[in-house]
Protein backbone atom coordinates (compact mmCIF):
# COMPACT_ATOMS: atom_id res chain seq x y z
CA UNK A 1 0.00 0.00 0.00
CA UNK A 2 1.70 3.23 -0.96
CA UNK A 3 1.72 6.11 1.15
CA UNK A 4 -1.16 8.78 0.71
CA UNK A 5 1.11 11.94 1.19
CA UNK A 6 5.45 11.45 1.49
CA UNK A 7 7.02 15.34 2.29
CA UNK A 8 10.43 14.86 2.52
CA UNK A 9 12.91 17.65 3.16
CA UNK A 10 10.87 20.36 1.99
CA UNK A 11 12.58 23.54 1.80
CA UNK A 12 10.42 27.55 0.62
CA UNK A 13 12.47 30.32 1.44
CA UNK A 14 10.24 33.52 1.51
CA UNK A 15 13.44 35.33 2.97
CA UNK A 16 12.02 36.52 6.06
CA UNK A 17 10.78 33.37 6.99
CA UNK A 18 11.92 29.72 5.70
CA UNK A 19 10.10 27.01 5.65
CA UNK A 20 13.83 24.12 6.25
CA UNK A 21 13.82 20.36 5.69
CA UNK A 22 10.35 19.68 6.76
CA UNK A 23 9.53 15.86 6.05
CA UNK A 24 6.42 13.84 7.38
CA UNK A 25 4.25 10.72 5.90
CA UNK A 26 0.87 9.94 5.80
CA UNK A 27 -0.31 6.38 5.63
CA UNK A 28 -3.06 5.33 4.00
CA UNK A 29 -6.20 5.54 6.47
CA UNK A 30 -4.69 7.39 8.70
CA UNK A 31 -5.35 11.15 9.72
CA UNK A 32 -2.21 13.51 10.17
CA UNK A 33 -2.62 16.44 12.40
CA UNK A 34 -0.77 19.78 11.50
CA UNK A 35 0.05 22.02 14.26
CA UNK A 36 2.16 24.92 14.96
CA UNK A 37 1.88 28.50 16.21
CA UNK A 38 0.72 31.59 13.97
CA UNK A 39 3.14 31.86 11.28
CA UNK A 40 4.79 28.39 11.38
CA UNK A 41 4.25 27.08 8.30
CA UNK A 42 1.38 24.97 8.13
CA UNK A 43 -0.47 27.00 5.32
CA UNK A 44 3.08 27.18 3.27
CA UNK A 45 3.33 23.48 3.70
CA UNK A 46 -0.07 22.83 2.35
CA UNK A 47 0.47 25.58 -0.31
CA UNK A 48 3.51 23.22 -1.30
CA UNK A 49 1.75 20.15 -1.26
CA UNK A 50 -0.87 21.57 -3.54
CA UNK A 51 1.62 23.11 -5.87
CA UNK A 52 0.24 26.44 -5.38
CA UNK A 53 4.05 27.71 -4.28
CA UNK A 54 6.81 26.32 -6.13
CA UNK A 55 9.15 24.60 -3.48
CA UNK A 56 12.91 25.62 -3.56
CA UNK A 57 13.54 21.87 -2.21
CA UNK A 58 12.65 18.16 -1.38
CA UNK A 59 9.92 15.82 -2.85
CA UNK A 60 6.72 15.65 -2.40
CA UNK A 61 4.57 12.72 -3.73
CA UNK A 62 0.95 11.65 -3.39
CA UNK A 63 -0.08 8.11 -3.81
CA UNK A 64 3.19 7.62 -5.06
CA UNK A 65 3.06 10.60 -7.98
CA UNK A 66 5.10 13.40 -7.63
CA UNK A 67 3.19 16.64 -7.20
CA UNK A 68 5.03 18.23 -10.22
CA UNK A 69 5.71 16.02 -12.62
CA UNK A 70 2.15 14.38 -12.30
CA UNK A 71 0.45 17.37 -11.15
CA UNK A 72 -2.94 16.92 -12.79
CA UNK A 73 -3.55 13.63 -11.83
CA UNK A 74 -2.36 14.54 -8.51
CA UNK A 75 -4.46 17.33 -8.04
CA UNK A 76 -7.65 14.95 -9.44
CA UNK A 77 -6.77 12.62 -6.09
CA UNK A 78 -6.85 15.87 -3.89
CA UNK A 79 -9.90 17.89 -2.27
CA UNK A 80 -9.62 20.68 -0.36
CA UNK A 81 -11.17 22.83 2.41
CA UNK A 82 -9.52 26.05 2.97
CA UNK A 83 -10.31 28.52 6.20
CA UNK A 84 -12.26 30.52 3.34
CA UNK A 85 -15.27 29.74 1.52
CA UNK A 86 -15.63 30.76 -1.63
CA UNK A 87 -18.89 29.71 -3.02
CA UNK A 88 -20.91 32.32 -5.04
CA UNK A 89 -23.13 33.79 -2.43
CA UNK A 90 -26.22 33.78 -4.52
CA UNK A 91 -26.17 30.51 -5.03
CA UNK A 92 -28.10 27.85 -2.94
CA UNK A 93 -26.26 24.51 -1.99
CA UNK A 94 -27.81 22.10 -5.07
CA UNK A 95 -27.13 25.28 -7.20
CA UNK A 96 -23.42 24.83 -6.01
CA UNK A 97 -23.59 21.04 -6.76
CA UNK A 98 -24.62 21.35 -10.24
CA UNK A 99 -21.82 24.35 -10.82
CA UNK A 100 -18.90 21.99 -9.22
CA UNK A 101 -20.14 19.04 -11.07
CA UNK A 102 -18.88 20.30 -14.10
CA UNK A 103 -15.63 21.28 -12.60
CA UNK A 104 -14.88 17.77 -10.83
CA UNK A 105 -14.85 14.55 -13.18
CA UNK A 106 -15.60 12.32 -10.24
CA UNK A 107 -18.29 14.18 -8.78
CA UNK A 108 -20.93 12.28 -6.78
CA UNK A 109 -24.18 14.28 -7.00
CA UNK A 110 -25.66 11.80 -4.60
CA UNK A 111 -23.38 11.93 -2.49
CA UNK A 112 -23.16 15.58 -2.17
CA UNK A 113 -27.45 15.88 -1.77
CA UNK A 114 -26.35 13.04 1.12
CA UNK A 115 -23.96 15.61 2.85
CA UNK A 116 -26.98 18.17 2.11
CA UNK A 117 -29.67 16.16 4.17
CA UNK A 118 -27.18 15.14 6.98
CA UNK A 119 -25.51 18.83 7.40
CA UNK A 120 -29.25 20.17 7.10
CA UNK A 121 -28.25 22.80 4.22
CA UNK A 122 -31.25 21.15 1.96
CA UNK A 123 -33.35 24.62 3.23
CA UNK A 124 -33.77 27.49 0.78
CA UNK A 125 -30.89 30.01 2.01
CA UNK A 126 -28.55 31.04 -0.76
CA UNK A 127 -24.68 31.23 0.43
CA UNK A 128 -24.96 34.61 1.82
CA UNK A 129 -27.46 33.98 4.52
CA UNK A 130 -24.70 31.02 5.33
CA UNK A 131 -23.34 31.03 9.18
CA UNK A 132 -19.03 30.26 9.23
CA UNK A 133 -20.31 27.07 10.44
CA UNK A 134 -23.19 26.28 7.44
CA UNK A 135 -20.54 27.57 4.94
CA UNK A 136 -17.76 25.16 6.28
CA UNK A 137 -20.03 22.12 5.91
CA UNK A 138 -21.17 23.09 2.62
CA UNK A 139 -17.09 23.38 2.04
CA UNK A 140 -16.65 19.80 3.14
CA UNK A 141 -19.99 18.61 1.25
CA UNK A 142 -18.51 19.51 -1.61
CA UNK A 143 -14.55 18.23 -1.16
CA UNK A 144 -16.13 14.63 0.03
CA UNK A 145 -18.40 14.82 -3.12
CA UNK A 146 -15.50 15.44 -5.71
CA UNK A 147 -14.12 11.89 -4.08
CA UNK A 148 -11.08 12.76 -2.95
CA UNK A 149 -8.53 10.24 -1.79
CA UNK A 150 -6.43 12.94 0.33
CA UNK A 151 -8.18 15.39 2.00
CA UNK A 152 -6.38 18.27 3.02
CA UNK A 153 -8.38 20.85 5.39
CA UNK A 154 -6.14 24.22 6.37
CA UNK A 155 -7.90 25.73 9.73
CA UNK A 156 -11.21 24.16 8.26
CA UNK A 157 -12.80 23.68 11.97
CA UNK A 158 -11.57 26.63 13.77
CA UNK A 159 -14.23 28.82 14.29
CA UNK A 160 -17.06 26.10 14.54
CA UNK A 161 -19.10 25.58 17.71
CA UNK A 162 -18.03 21.87 19.45
CA UNK A 163 -21.18 20.07 18.02
CA UNK A 164 -20.75 21.14 14.32
CA UNK A 165 -16.84 20.17 15.04
CA UNK A 166 -17.49 16.77 16.53
CA UNK A 167 -20.28 15.86 13.59
CA UNK A 168 -17.76 16.85 10.98
CA UNK A 169 -14.72 14.56 12.52
CA UNK A 170 -17.18 11.71 13.10
CA UNK A 171 -17.32 12.32 9.14
CA UNK A 172 -13.39 12.56 8.89
CA UNK A 173 -13.11 9.10 10.72
CA UNK A 174 -15.17 7.17 8.37
CA UNK A 175 -13.64 8.82 5.43
CA UNK A 176 -10.69 6.95 6.41
CA UNK A 177 -12.40 2.75 6.95
CA UNK A 178 -10.82 3.36 3.37
CA UNK A 179 -7.24 2.43 3.27
CA UNK A 180 -6.92 4.40 -0.06
CA UNK A 181 -8.04 7.76 2.08
CA UNK A 182 -6.03 9.89 3.82
CA UNK A 183 -6.32 13.11 5.82
CA UNK A 184 -4.21 15.89 6.23
CA UNK A 185 -5.67 18.48 8.75
CA UNK A 186 -4.16 22.16 10.10
CA UNK A 187 -5.75 23.10 13.22
CA UNK A 188 -4.39 25.24 16.03
CA UNK A 189 -7.43 23.22 18.02
CA UNK A 190 -5.13 20.13 19.79
CA UNK A 191 -8.09 18.69 21.17
CA UNK A 192 -9.29 18.18 17.89
CA UNK A 193 -6.73 16.53 16.76
CA UNK A 194 -6.29 14.81 19.91
CA UNK A 195 -9.85 12.94 18.91
CA UNK A 196 -9.32 12.37 15.50
CA UNK A 197 -5.16 12.05 14.15
CA UNK A 198 -3.24 9.52 14.08
CA UNK A 199 -0.34 11.01 13.10
CA UNK A 200 0.45 14.85 15.03
CA UNK A 201 3.35 16.53 12.96
CA UNK A 202 4.38 20.26 14.81
CA UNK A 203 5.87 22.87 12.95
CA UNK A 204 7.83 25.80 15.07
CA UNK A 205 9.84 28.44 13.17
CA UNK A 206 9.62 26.61 9.92
CA UNK A 207 10.84 23.50 11.27
CA UNK A 208 9.46 19.88 12.38
CA UNK A 209 9.89 20.57 16.11
CA UNK A 210 7.85 17.08 16.97
CA UNK A 211 6.45 14.40 14.67
CA UNK A 212 5.28 10.66 15.25
CA UNK A 213 2.40 8.26 16.26
CA UNK A 214 0.23 10.38 18.68
CA UNK A 215 -0.81 7.56 20.96
CA UNK A 216 2.88 7.39 20.98
CA UNK A 217 3.84 10.87 21.69
CA UNK A 218 1.01 10.92 24.24
CA UNK A 219 2.46 7.87 26.09
CA UNK A 220 6.08 9.28 26.11
CA UNK A 221 6.02 12.45 26.88
CA UNK A 222 4.82 13.63 30.55
CA UNK A 223 3.56 16.71 32.94
CA UNK A 224 5.54 17.50 35.89
CA UNK A 225 3.79 19.93 38.55
CA UNK A 226 6.48 20.44 41.22
CA UNK A 227 8.24 23.32 43.42
CA UNK A 228 10.97 25.61 42.49
CA UNK A 229 13.77 23.76 44.42
CA UNK A 230 12.48 20.18 42.86
CA UNK A 231 12.52 21.60 39.46
CA UNK A 232 16.24 22.95 40.19
CA UNK A 233 17.74 19.11 41.17
CA UNK A 234 16.00 17.79 37.86
CA UNK A 235 18.55 17.14 34.94
CA UNK A 236 17.54 19.38 32.33
CA UNK A 237 18.63 17.26 29.35
CA UNK A 238 15.11 14.90 30.37
CA UNK A 239 13.22 18.19 30.14
CA UNK A 240 11.65 19.68 26.09
CA UNK A 241 10.69 22.38 28.66
CA UNK A 242 9.47 24.34 31.88
CA UNK A 243 7.60 27.31 32.98
CA UNK A 244 8.45 28.82 36.75
CA UNK A 245 5.09 30.29 37.66
CA UNK A 246 4.50 32.47 41.48
CA UNK A 247 2.49 29.51 42.44
CA UNK A 248 4.77 26.77 41.23
CA UNK A 249 6.43 25.07 38.32
CA UNK A 250 5.62 22.99 35.19
CA UNK A 251 7.67 21.09 33.06
CA UNK A 252 7.58 19.10 29.90
CA UNK A 253 8.97 15.72 30.91
CA UNK A 254 10.34 13.65 27.37
CA UNK A 255 10.28 9.90 28.76
CA UNK A 256 7.90 9.66 31.39
CA UNK A 257 8.75 6.27 31.82
CA UNK A 258 12.37 6.78 32.03
CA UNK A 259 11.68 10.24 34.65
CA UNK A 260 9.96 8.07 37.28
CA UNK A 261 12.67 5.43 37.49
CA UNK A 262 15.42 8.29 38.32
CA UNK A 263 13.06 10.54 40.38
CA UNK A 264 10.45 8.19 41.77
CA UNK A 265 9.15 10.69 44.33
CA UNK A 266 8.21 13.32 42.05
CA UNK A 267 4.26 13.16 40.21
CA UNK A 268 4.54 13.20 36.37
CA UNK A 269 0.99 13.44 34.60
CA UNK A 270 0.26 12.76 31.01
CA UNK A 271 0.92 15.14 28.84
CA UNK A 272 -1.60 16.85 26.28
CA UNK A 273 -1.02 17.92 22.85
CA UNK A 274 -1.34 21.64 23.67
CA UNK A 275 1.56 20.95 26.60
CA UNK A 276 3.75 19.14 24.25
CA UNK A 277 3.24 21.89 21.51
CA UNK A 278 3.56 25.05 24.50
CA UNK A 279 6.57 23.78 26.17
CA UNK A 280 8.40 22.47 22.88
CA UNK A 281 7.72 25.64 21.04
CA UNK A 282 8.63 28.13 24.56
CA UNK A 283 11.88 25.69 25.34
CA UNK A 284 13.33 26.74 28.62
CA UNK A 285 10.45 29.52 29.53
CA UNK A 286 10.68 31.12 32.64
N1 LIG B 1 3.70 34.93 -0.30
C1 LIG B 1 4.48 35.15 0.75
N2 LIG B 1 5.56 35.95 0.68
C2 LIG B 1 6.37 36.15 1.75
N3 LIG B 1 6.17 35.58 2.97
C3 LIG B 1 5.10 34.78 3.09
C4 LIG B 1 4.20 34.52 2.02
N4 LIG B 1 3.24 33.67 2.46
C5 LIG B 1 3.52 33.43 3.76
N5 LIG B 1 4.63 34.08 4.14
C6 LIG B 1 5.27 34.04 5.48
O1 LIG B 1 5.53 32.71 5.81
C7 LIG B 1 5.39 32.51 7.21
C8 LIG B 1 4.54 31.29 7.47
O2 LIG B 1 3.20 31.57 7.09
P1 LIG B 1 2.09 30.44 7.03
O3 LIG B 1 0.84 31.06 6.50
O4 LIG B 1 2.63 29.24 6.34
O5 LIG B 1 1.94 30.08 8.58
P2 LIG B 1 0.81 29.25 9.32
O6 LIG B 1 1.53 28.27 10.19
O7 LIG B 1 -0.18 28.69 8.36
O8 LIG B 1 0.17 30.39 10.22
P3 LIG B 1 -1.35 30.63 10.72
O9 LIG B 1 -1.59 29.65 11.80
O10 LIG B 1 -1.27 32.03 11.22
O11 LIG B 1 -2.24 30.48 9.53
C9 LIG B 1 4.83 33.81 7.79
O12 LIG B 1 5.91 34.50 8.38
C10 LIG B 1 4.32 34.54 6.56
O13 LIG B 1 4.46 35.94 6.73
Amino acid sequence: MNNALEVSHLSKDYGAFKLEDVSFTIPGGTIMGLIGENGAGKSTTIKCILNLVRRDGGEITVFGRDNRKEERAVKGDIGVVLDEVLFHDVLRPQQVGRVLAGLYPRWDGKLFDHYLEKFGLTGKKTVKEFSRGMKMKLAIAAAFAARPRLLILDEATSGLDPVVRDEILDEFLEFIQDEDHAILISSHITSDLEKAADYITYLHNGRVAVSGAKDELLDTYGKLVCGRSELEQVDRALLAGSRVGQFGCEALVKDRRAFARRYPALTVDPATLEDIMVFTGKGDAQ
